[in-house]
């Protein structure tokens, strides 16, 4: 049967989005999550004449008389309510982040004053008017947008939302995610298996890939029983927006995905992708809920989430994907079937250049190797020979 191309694949599923609506979440909790509204300055940034030194505050237009000698006062402290310099051959010693004297306009800092029973003594012959004022609305004016709509909120973002008092911020939704394994060998992670059994780590594998994306889902097991798997994932369809699937899609006896989902009335939009690992991919359709059934072994799974359900997700909460990262390969490869192949690479920055250094594994049952890398790099299937200082693009799953 003929094999659907990995960018047909990506394309069927990425016009499958699905808007979740939007939510409103405690600022804290928005980390990571993508922002639906604009969020828009309260105030002026800075909201007043911000004093950037601690010194003291004078006039300018006396500095340029030559007055160097300023009787002190008074003191302005951060966070206390604006003085008035009331003879303007005087000064007030004022501190970072407190708000400037009225009809003072320049602030000398404490390492070029002396201070000397209640006179402050200036020992520099030149300053600039508003030299160490971070002005009132110089980064920012009231009403402006600072951070727009569909922006993926980091802690840069954080600390924007919060200055302006947003204690809630509204977020997309995220899909209802149901995570399914499935296979008479799968036991518990607090199990011991017996010596033909394996523990069902793909699932928790997902259920991190998820977590990454500050997505929360859910985990059940089913056993290779045809009519267990029809009534258990009938009721999924319902109250699910999104499966995912591993084990179970290729060609075994119990491999019973596939004729399960269509019997549920699931359309399946393509079987098989022209890809190693993760060939088996199953995808499809019902009504708005989306069903991805990833092959079972385990670095098909892995490679498989990223490469389809990640832009799939980003896409449905409004976030552009088109900011693919690229990585040199480091060493010549050979790979002859006419697939792309997802090389197992861990990542150097060598002089600003990433590269992609290939980590060869004993095939897509090899989960232990994936510890030792960060990345897949999507070598194309048109081609064989690739080639040391090639470029590809490259699906990361480490960040840091
Ligand atoms: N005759 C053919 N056999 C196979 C083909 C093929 O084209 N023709 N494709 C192979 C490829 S490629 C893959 S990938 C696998 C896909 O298999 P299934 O999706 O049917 O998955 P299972 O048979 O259920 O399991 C495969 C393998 O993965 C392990 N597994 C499954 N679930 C988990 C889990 N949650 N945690 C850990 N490990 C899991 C399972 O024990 C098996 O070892 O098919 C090839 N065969
Ligand atoms: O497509 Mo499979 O993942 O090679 O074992
Ligand atoms: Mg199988």
């Amino acid at each position: 049967m003929k094999l659907t191309p990995v960018h047909k694949a990506l394309e069927i599923i990425l016009n499958q989005s699905e808007d979740f609506g939007v939510e409103q979440v405690n600022f804290i909790d928005s980390l990571g999550r993508v922002l639906k509204e604009d969020i828009i300055a309260d105030r002026d940034f800075p909201p007043f004449n911000r004093v950037s030194m601690d010194g003291v505050a004078v006039s300018f237009q006396e500095f340029e008389k030559g007055i160097r000698i300023f009787e002190i006062e008074g003191v302005q402290a951060a966070g206390s309510a604006q003085l008035t310099l009331k003879n303007s051959s005087n000064c007030i010693e004022i501190m970072t982040g407190a708000t400037l004297p009225k009809n003072a306009d320049v602030v000398i800092p404490y390492e070029q004053v002396k201070i000397e029973n209640g006179f402050a003594k200036v020992t520099i012959e030149e300053t600039l008017y508003f030299k160490n004022i971070h002005r009132k609305g110089k980064d920012q004016k009231e009403g402006d947008i600072i951070i727009h709509k569909n922006t993926l909120i980091s802690p840069a973002e954080i600390g924007v939302i919060t200055t302006v008092g947003k204690s809630k911020v509204t977020v997309a939704k995220h899909p209802k995610v149901m995570i399914i394994s499935t296979g008479d060998e799968l036991v518990e992670v607090n199990e011991t298996p017996k010596e033909y059994q394996i523990r069902r780590s793909n699932v928790h594998t997902l259920v991190s890939l998820l977590k990454q994306l500050q997505i929360p889902s859910e985990t059940t097991h089913i056993k290779d029983d045809k009519d267990a798997l029809k009534s258990k994932i009938e009721q999924y369809l319902i109250d699910y927006d999104v499966l995912l699937f591993s084990g179970a899609v290729s060609k075994g006896k119990f491999d019973f995905i596939p004729e399960v989902l269509d019997e549920l009335g699931v359309d399946k939009l393509f079987h098989r992708v022209a890809q190693r690992p993760g060939k088996p991919f199953w995808y499809g359709k019902k009504d708005d809920k989306s069903i991805f059934a990833f092959p079972g072994n385990p670095i098909s799974t892995f490679v498989n989430c990223i490469k389809y359900f990640y832009p799939w997700f980003q896409k449905s909460v409004g976030l552009e994907s088109d900011n693919k990262e690229f990585a040199v390969l480091a060493e010549d490869i050979t790979f002859k079937p006419q697939m792309t192949y997802f090389l197992q690479v861990k990542l150097e920055n060598k002089n600003g250049t990433l590269l992609a250094i290939p980590v060869h594994g004993n095939g897509s049952g090899d989960l232990a190797n994936l510890v030792k890398v960060d990345a897949f790099l999507e070598l194309p299937a048109d081609k064989t020979e690739f080639k040391k200082g090639d470029i590809f693009p490259i699906l990361r799953y480490r960040s840091f």
